[in-house]
């Protein structure tokens, strides 16, 4: 759900039915595979293919591969149309390589692009270093068609080495800023200052662990910030990597002037805490109120951001979480919200069906498609509205990602703004 979005087959040896690809399946086991240990020295012991199509919009996230005993990648395209032998680069669809870090994390820009190409072979050694991906395609007129998989070997030492010094980064939590007292009767929504909405609304979160507080900040106060943060050029935007995690903008919350920062330091506030606590009863403000803290940042979304599910992600404590969107669009900065209990990863990387796992997963009642699986461990999914401020509480072991931001998202009033707060007891 959050890493890809293309076509696959089953593996190629599920379908000799189809001499064609039953003799491509024999060219990559009797010709491929020796021709290539020779090149790269290495025992390969079989191989797994499956075919993929990418059409427009399709995409495959940064990943490296590494799975168990998987030494070579190797990909094999076709683009058998004239004139469209060799994909430009307003086609999309490159295998995009990465460059990655002392601590092995992939960086931004990519390192190296390489087009789709009618007949063209790529291989790469899988290991902790192989981050790539496939972007976005981006024609209409063609699909992107490969046949692709891996040469498996002996166990991978980078698999076994495994990547647990590799967990993303975390969030910073502060504590409230004393120093700031906005006063909420100037910025929010009368009606939410009320004593008889926050019943209503503590009522509701306590039944469904969430709310969607609509107009929430007065509609000139929204339309202040919003205008400045599409104009402003003074705020300065960062690129949130590394690229495995996330890939969208944060901007710098020094360079905040105005209504943003008027907005950004209320989240960070004792009177914002009082409220929260009294939207909640969570102990965020009050003698019962130990060390309560929060995490605030103002996020900017476009075409191609994203980001994927990741250990570091996977919240360990009980959060409230808050969601604000400035200049949304619909399908841009959604965020889905999983549960813990479901096996969250079933990517092909990792269910990947090769030769020898093909027998146990065919009686496996467990091997639910993914479709199915996937649908079960969605909790929420939370839709842009401007000025809407979504309040999630959410649980230990709960992860949450926003979903890729296709080109064939509408964003022609510019990017979605997110402002995404955490609060912790
Ligand atoms: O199609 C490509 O160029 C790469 C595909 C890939 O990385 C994968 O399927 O794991
Ligand atoms: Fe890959």
């Amino acid at each position: 759900m959050d890493l890809y979005e293309f076509y696959q087959s089953t593996d190629l040896s599920n379908m000799l039915d189809s001499r064609l690809l039953a003799n491509f399946l024999q060219l990559l086991r009797k010709q491929v595979r020796p021709w290539l240990e020779e090149v790269t020295n290495l025992k390969l012991d079989y191989v797994s293919a499956s075919c993929s199509m990418y059409t427009c919009g399709d995409y495959l996230l940064v990943h490296d591969d590494l799975l168990k005993d998987r030494q070579i990648a190797f990909v094999y395209y076709m683009s058998p149309w004239q004139g469209v032998e060799e994909w430009n680069e307003e086609q999309g669809g490159c295998l995009e390589i990465f460059a990655s870090d002392d601590q092995c994390f992939p960086q931004f820009p990519v390192q190296r692009k390489i087009p789709p190409k009618n007949n063209q072979f790529a291989f790469f050694k899988v290991g902790s270093r192989s981050f790539h991906q496939v972007g976005e395609v981006t024609t209409y007129d063609y699909p992107r068609l490969t046949i692709n998989g891996w040469f498996h070997g002996a166990t991978n030492e980078a698999f076994v080495g495994g990547d647990s010094s590799r967990a993303f980064p975390r969030l910073a939590y502060l504590q409230p800023d004393i120093n700031n007292r906005p006063t909420l009767g100037l910025l929010l929504n009368d009606v939410y200052l009320k004593a008889a909405t926050r019943r209503s609304i503590q009522k509701r979160i306590e039944e469904n662990s969430e709310i969607c507080l609509y107009e929430f900040f007065k509609r000139e106060k929204f339309e202040l910030a919003r205008a400045q943060l599409l104009n402003d050029a003074t705020l300065t935007w960062r690129r949130q990597g590394p690229a495995n995690a996330h890939n969208y903008e944060l901007m710098d919350l020094s360079t905040a002037k105005g209504t943003v920062e008027e907005l950004l330091q209320l989240f960070r506030s004792n009177a914002m805490f009082q409220l929260l606590r009294d939207f909640t009863d969570l102990d965020l403000y009050g003698v019962d109120a130990i060390t309560p803290t929060c995490s605030v940042e103002l996020q900017r979304w476009s075409h191609g951001n994203y980001t994927v599910l990741g250990d570091g992600l996977v919240s360990e404590e009980n959060t409230l979480d808050l969601v604000y969107y400035l200049n949304a669009a619909e399908g841009a900065a959604v965020i889905t919200y999983l549960s813990p209990e479901v096996e969250q990863r079933t990517t092909h990387h990792q269910n990947g069906l090769d030769d020898q796992s093909i027998e146990e997963a065919e009686d496996d009642p467990d091997q639910e498609d993914d479709e199915t699986c996937q649908d079960d461990s969605v909790l929420l999914t939370i839709s842009p509205v401007d000025n809407a401020l979504n309040i999630v509480y959410r649980c230990e072991g709960t992860t949450k990602f926003t979903k890729y931001v296709s080109r064939n998202t509408p964003l022609d009033k510019g990017p979605v703004f997110v402002i995404s707060c955490s609060y912790k007891e």
